[in-house]
């Protein structure tokens, strides 16, 4: 099977509110970042696949001899929310995991597996080489196991025809209809499954269609009418896992049900009372007091995140020096380290912001202020990806 290069990108994404509670069906509120993971998928003739992943120093091929070796053991049908046990198993033995501990390589090859093995493993398996570049930090917070897993779906879905390539020409980006990108969604989700475990959706939500979004259930509302927000990014470059810290929490919640249940309903109610602020914002003039109650439930929430189980000390150090010059901040994603967002108000004087840019690269942390809301999962064109993240597209292409 000869298929067509292709270069897809996805967003990144911060978590306003529900983070961990929204793995337990509760509501939360997240946005795309316009900070995104590009994949090229390249068609070749060599008789082997290949991954390029430079941002965690992972370059690897196989056979396709080696590859037909699994599909045997492909299921009839893959289901949508549950993984196909057996292929995990088998690939889990193929590239040499015993346990159920992955690390950040094998989780990423296992993915890319996984979501090649079950689109073309009923037909010829395509030569191919496949490399993934994200401006997102690996690990943070930001959602890149997700950005990873959208592009990968989104790349390999249109190599196996199961949706069309919709450039054109004249186009330099272009998207799918709402079907296509449920499709994306629904593979990149099993994608998120193998990296964490037991993935809310939120974040794959998110890659595939940008902007803001409700999140509650698998039940995906986008939200149009938001106020424009102005959102400090902070990377506090402790390492985590969101496997880990997923099971950490619900560990917690088996432990202390009676302790846990109203703190994720709170996380919930603080999910719904800062949508409804936002909602307000749009419709009537936007007041001191709007700012009050979205910087009070941040702090509220913050603490909350502390009781899970999920804080780190870098985290308290970032809420204390962001406080220290009158702002207010949280965690961002699944906590224990990674990043953290802090509210700026439109009239926030960028000498605060400054300072407080100043104080947070004092403490060792990566600080900046991001724009938030861009678009979901796009096809480029080779021309566009140059003009739009110029040292993403060269470290893409750099030969490896
Ligand atoms: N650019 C990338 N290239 C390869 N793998 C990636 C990339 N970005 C993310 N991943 C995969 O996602 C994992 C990080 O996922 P996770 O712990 O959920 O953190 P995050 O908050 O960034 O989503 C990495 O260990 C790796 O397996
Ligand atoms: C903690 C959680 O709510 C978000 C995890 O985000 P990230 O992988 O840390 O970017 C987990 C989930 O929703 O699947
Ligand atoms: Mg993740």
């Amino acid at each position: 099977m000869q298929v067509e290069d292709i270069y897809v990108s996805a967003p990144g994404k911060a978590i306003l509110h529900g983070e961990h509670a929204v793995v337990h069906g509760k509501v939360a509120l997240a946005v795309s970042l316009n900070l995104r993971t590009y994949l090229r998928l390249k068609a070749t003739t060599t008789g082997k696949v290949c991954i390029n992943l430079p941002n965690i120093d992972t370059f690897i091929c196989w056979d396709l001899s080696e590859l037909k070796q699994l599909i045997p053991y492909l299921c009839e049908k893959s289901e949508e929310k549950r993984l196909d046990a057996e292929l995990v198993r088998r690939l889990r033995e193929f590239v040499g995991v015993a346990t159920e501990n992955l690390d950040t390589c094998n989780m990423a090859i296992l993915s890319f597996l996984y979501i090649y093995l079950s689109l073309f493993g009923s037909g010829e398996l395509p030569s191919l080489t496949v490399s993934v570049w994200s401006e997102l930090p690996t690990g943070a917070g930001l959602g890149s196991s997700a950005a990873y897993s959208v592009c990968l779906a989104a790349a390999m879905l249109c190599a196996s025809g199961a949706i069309p390539t919709p450039l054109k020409e004249w186009d330099h980006t272009a998207r799918w209809c709402q079907e296509d990108l449920e499709l994306i969604n629904s593979w990149a989700f099993r994608g998120e499954m193998i990296i964490h475990g037991n993935p809310s959706g939120v974040d794959n939500a998110v890659g595939t269609w940008g902007g803001m979004l409700r999140f509650l259930a698998g039940k995906i509302i986008p939200l149009s009418r938001v106020p424009l927000l102005r959102i400090l990014l902070t990377n506090t470059k402790v390492p985590r896992s969101t496997k880990v810290l997923v099971a950490r929490v619900k560990d917690k919640i088996n432990k202390f049900p009676l302790v846990m249940t109203p703190v994720l309903e709170s996380v919930d109610a603080i999910s719904c009372t800062c949508e409804k602020v936002l909602s307000e914002m749009t419709s009537e003039p936007v007041t001191e007091e709007h700012y009050n109650i979205l910087e009070e439930l941040i702090d509220i929430n913050q603490h909350h995140l502390n009781v899970m189980g999920v804080g780190h000390s870098a985290l308290d150090t970032l809420c204390r020096v962001t406080l220290a010059n009158g702002l207010h901040s949280k965690l961002t994603g699944a906590g224990g380290g990674g990043c953290g967002i802090t509210l700026l108000r439109p009239e926030t004087d960028s000498s605060i912001v400054q300072t407080t840019v100043q104080d947070l690269k004092d403490c060792g942390f990566d600080c900046w202020e991001t724009s938030i809301g861009g678009p979901g999962v796009q096809q480029h064109s080779v021309l566009a990806v140059k003009d739009e993240s110029p040292g993403g597209f060269e470290q893409l292409l750099r030969p490896t």
